[in-house]
């Protein structure tokens, strides 16, 4: 295919961000060997305010805004978002178009000193802002001691380095997409932690009424990892939970059928809810909504208003 114009990719400047932009650069490139497609690289607000939880700035939304203004004034024609990181809403005439097949889901437990969770001592000092990474943390091991960390992925893994944490919590493929799969000693079973909707998933934002570019991206488009992300996120919007919230959710699909697990948790880890559901997947929307239902009827209600009103 031949086009004139170059595509230009809109992405955040963090070397995750920018590995995913490229990621998807390069897939464009080998599928339109013709086509030029060019990063443009833009700082958000999430990337600005790193000293406050990000439960407390209204989480929602705060790494996608500039890329969205950007694709609606016409500066960008796509941009590439980690799926978990993506608000359930859209501005009118934007939409993710195109589902990536997913990666890694699962949670990874770094430690220089540590092979695994278990083998933590007592009252070991573990890394992450993820409300639901701890909860599920807190559940398991009420001894350890949970601190704030922020920052890009390296800046965590600095800040571990440097001795500020026996151990921190990252999702196993911001890891591995930066080439440091080595630094994960245990990839924590979704058992025992539950990702977040979407995680290890790339999607795709761009304008709906750019049928060309929409036709360029078409075949980065995977049916297995739609189906799994339409159910995870029908359940957080159900809960109405952004990507800041004590919620984990995910989904498995094998051949028609599509199994959903959910979980809502008060931060200290003390209230923890599980609930899972199976069905077609060509009902995956539906089944999302359901156990969200569910999860709601016995208490994810009351555990929700607490952390969204302290
Ligand atoms: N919230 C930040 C973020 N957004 C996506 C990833 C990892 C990659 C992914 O889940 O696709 C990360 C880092 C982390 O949670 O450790």
């Amino acid at each position: 295919m031949m086009t004139s114009q170059p595509l230009r990719i809109a992405t955040r400047k963090s070397p995750l961000a920018l590995w995913q932009a490229e990621h998807i650069r390069h897939r464009l490139q080998q599928l339109h060997p013709q086509l030029a497609v060019e990063l443009v690289p833009m700082s958000t607000r999430g990337d600005k305010i790193l000293d406050t939880p990000l439960a407390k700035v209204g989480g929602k939304g705060l790494f996608v805004k500039e890329l969205e203004t950007a694709l609606l004034e016409g500066r960008a024609d796509l941009a590439v978002h980690s799926m978990k990181d993506v608000p359930v809403d859209f501005p009118e005439g934007l939409g993710l178009t195109v589902i990536c097949a997913g990666e890694d889901p699962r949670d990874a437990f770094v430690s220089p000193r540590f092979a695994s969770l278990d083998e933590l001592p007592q009252g070991a000092v573990v890394g992450t802002s993820s409300l639901r990474r701890q909860c599920q943390l807190r559940a398991r091991r009420p001894d350890l001691q949970v601190r704030d960390l922020r920052g890009n992925v390296n800046t965590r893994l600095a800040k571990l380095d440097a001795g500020e944490y026996d151990a921190i919590l990252l999702a196993a493929a911001g890891l591995q997409r930066l080439g440091m799969a080595q630094r994960i000693r245990q990839a924590l079973p979704v058992e025992l932690s539950l990702p977040a909707n979407g995680q290890g998933v790339l999607a795709i934002e761009c304008r709906l009424a750019d049928s060309q570019t929409l036709a360029l991206l078409a075949p980065l488009d995977d049916a297995d990892s739609r189906d799994r992300v339409l159910a995870e996120r029908a359940m957080n919007r159900a809960l109405q939970g952004g990507c800041q919230v004590p919620i984990g959710a995910h989904a498995v699909v094998a051949g028609d059928q599509l199994w959903l697990r959910g979980l809502v948790g008060s931060p200290d880890g003390r209230l923890l809810l599980r609930d899972e559901i199976r069905g077609p997947r060509q009902q995956a929307e539906a089944l999302g909504e359901t156990l969200a239902r569910r999860l709601l009827a016995a208490g994810a209600d009351r555990i929700l208003a607490q952390v969204y009103g302290d």
